[in-house]
């Protein structure tokens, strides 16, 4: 097993977008994969490949509730995708790099999962990967305290993989919904992508981009959620009305589901788990989704004031209710039930999630349980402020989210592969 080179180069000139301003000069790294390769063949070795069969109980719940049906018939007759199918595709896509690495018996199969080699060339002086690591680290600690702790849980090897991702999905959040949000044009977006596909076959642009870099190197990582993710923040500038709910899934995969789908290949699978491999990763997109439904739900009088409305423009008004309502921001009995409905979809979605936590690998659970357990608090707050989400914010007081972190232990360690079923 060869240990890998890389080079950053980084132009503090560069038309490039930097959303946390972390350009510098072309500085090298080095990153030696080999011994992690090994940890990581480990990780999955003793769980066996497993037949892909889809889960469809929320899908189901959306065709109970005809919100919106799942394949969609044209005008011209033609049979398009809904966003759940297009969506599915992409988790059967990352399910598949998963399990082409647990068939394969290489030691360098990661080599053979990926298409090409992945050499990551960074000239100049050696040895910043571990700095670059370290920043990323640092970030996450600042932007997201909790899930940080969570973190020190895994395995220094998986913690680094997740704080690089954790930064990639910031700063890309940050393009759109940072201090220079409105000098963000498509164009830049583009750029920004440019330097994904960059980074993925070993060219990073800087040194959290080398991290990253690094990361993907070492886990069965797919690109494709990374530049759905781009996709949903183009889709944030053109566009601020969805008009049913399969156009608000969509979005909601874009922007958070696509990180339960980067997630998971470095979290791992408990080896002991008999669910498949696409089950944990719907699970996965499911807690995606249901954070992001949850983020719109609660912000809804602070989107209204940017002139946005994410709630589907089809159930308002079969609600009896229109952007105006939003806009006039008053609590009515309409208002209420709407909200009912639109907590009892979100709350599925976290349902659909827990049954795929416990499948993680146990050092990867209690992050995942915390983050689940205190984003599903926001639902029962919204209730508590009598569905007011126009100008009162739902929160979780800091009394509440401490309480929440030993559940999320004791479930993390009741709550087994092996003993599913029972708990
Ligand atoms: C353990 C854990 C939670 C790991 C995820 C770590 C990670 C890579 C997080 C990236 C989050 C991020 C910066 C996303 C960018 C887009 C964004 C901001 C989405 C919203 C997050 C909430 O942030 P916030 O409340 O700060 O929102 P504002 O920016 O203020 O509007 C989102 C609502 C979505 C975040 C989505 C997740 C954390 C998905 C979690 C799913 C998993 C980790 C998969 C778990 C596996 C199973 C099997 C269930
Ligand atoms: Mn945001």
């Amino acid at each position: 097993m060869s240990s890998v080179a890389a080079v950053l180069w980084v132009a503090a000139s560069s038309p490039n977008p930097d959303p946390m301003n972390t350009c510098g000069l072309v500085r090298a790294l080095e990153s030696s994969r080999a011994l992690s390769r090994c940890q990581n063949q480990r990780m999955d070795n003793g769980r066996r490949k497993k037949q892909t069969t889809k889960t469809w109980s929320v899908m189901s719940y959306r065709r109970r509730s005809a919100v919106s049906s799942s394949v969609v018939a044209s005008h011209a007759g033609e049979i398009a995708l809904s966003s759940e199918e297009k969506v599915y595709n992409v988790v059967l896509r990352q399910a598949a790099l998963v399990n082409k690495q647990l068939r394969s018996a290489s030691p360098d199969l990661l080599d053979d999962v990926k298409k090409e080699p992945q050499e990551i060339v960074l000239p100049g002086s050696l040895g910043l990967l571990g700095e670059a690591y370290d920043r990323c680290g640092e970030v996450c600690a600042e932007y997201a305290k909790t899930f940080y702790l969570g973190t020190l849980l895994m395995t220094p090897e998986r913690r680094k993989a997740i704080w690089a991702i954790y930064v990639w999905c910031r700063r890309t959040d940050e393009l759109v919904d940072g201090p220079n949000a409105s000098h963000i044009t498509p164009m830049a977006l583009d750029r920004w992508e440019a330097r994904l596909e960059d980074l993925f076959r070993g060219r990073p642009f800087d040194m959290l981009d080398a991290a990253l870099a690094d990361t993907v190197a070492r886990y069965p990582v797919d690109i494709q959620p990374f530049r759905d993710m781009i996709e949903g923040m183009r889709m944030d500038l053109r566009k601020s009305r969805y008009k049913n709910f399969d156009d608000l899934y969509l979005y909601c995969y874009y922007v958070a589901g696509t990180v339960g789908l980067m997630s998971v290949p470095v979290m791992g699978i408990d080896p002991k788990s008999k669910a498949t491999t696409e089950s944990v990763y719907n699970a996965a997109l499911a807690l995606g989704l249901a954070n992001q439904l949850t983020n719109i739900l609660r912000d809804v009088g602070e989107d209204a004031r940017r002139g946005r409305v994410y709630l589907p423009q089809d159930e308002l008004a079969q609600a009896g209710l229109s952007d105006e309502d939003i806009f006039a921001g008053k609590v009515t009995d309409k208002w209420r039930n709407f909200m009912k409905m639109q907590l009892k979809r979100a709350r599925m979605f976290f349902d659909e999630a827990e049954k795929g936590v416990t499948e993680l690998d146990a050092a990867s659970r209690w992050p995942v349980w915390a983050s689940l357990l205190l984003y599903r608090r926001i639902l029962d707050e919204i209730e508590a402020n009598d569905y007011n989400n126009f100008t009162k914010r739902a929160y979780v007081g800091k009394a509440k989210k401490i309480a929440a972190l030993p559940l999320a232990y004791a479930k993390s360690v009741l709550k087994t592969p092996s003993s599913r079923g029972t708990n």
